[in-house]
């Protein structure tokens, strides 16, 4: 039986980790979060590929090609687009692929703006305010729980 195959999906700023702001995201980079993500995936008999950018089309662009990639799972830190976009909400929903909303800060003990999601109400679960030791976690808990999507007829 293969394992689960998780995509792992960060937005706009995020690729700047560990370079700013230490105190609210932790001194953690990118890579090493996808890195460390992707070896929770391994060790829970799964798969993880990763992607990040700053600009919101080619974020939808990377969901859509998920459908023919056999992933079975989306984890999702789309950064401020969160609270922007009804264009990632579409896609999300599109693809019928079960997605985590992840935030590695509480964003509802930060600005008011912050605190409404357009992603919330169609996830398969909201993580936010565990820091970035979240990841590995939230992806040990997909591979683990999480049924492989039925093969395209
Ligand atoms: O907490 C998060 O992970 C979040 O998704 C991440 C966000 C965010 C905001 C600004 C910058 C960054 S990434 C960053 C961190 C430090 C220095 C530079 C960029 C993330 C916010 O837009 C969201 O409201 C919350």
């Amino acid at each position: 039986m293969s394992g689960i195959n998780v995509l792992l999906i960060h937005g706009p700023n995020l690729n700047l980790l560990g370079s700013r702001e230490p105190e609210k995201y932790g001194s953690t980079t990118l890579a090493d979060i996808e890195s460390t993500a992707a070896a929770a995936a391994k060790e829970a008999g799964g798969s993880l590929v990763a992607f990040q950018s700053n600009h919101e089309g080619a974020l939808l662009d990377r969901i859509h090609a998920a459908r023919s990639e056999g992933i079975d799972a989306i984890i999702i830190n789309a950064g401020a687009y969160t609270h922007t976009s009804v264009a990632l909400q579409d896609a999300l929903t599109g693809v019928e692929i079960p997605f985590i909303e992840f935030h590695i800060t509480n964003v509802h003990a930060r600005e008011p703006f912050r605190h409404h999601s357009y992603l919330s109400s169609k996830a398969a679960a909201v993580v936010c305010g565990l820091g970035v030791a979240g990841y590995p976690l939230i992806v040990s808990h997909v591979c683990k729980t999480y049924k492989k999507k039925a093969a395209k007829a």
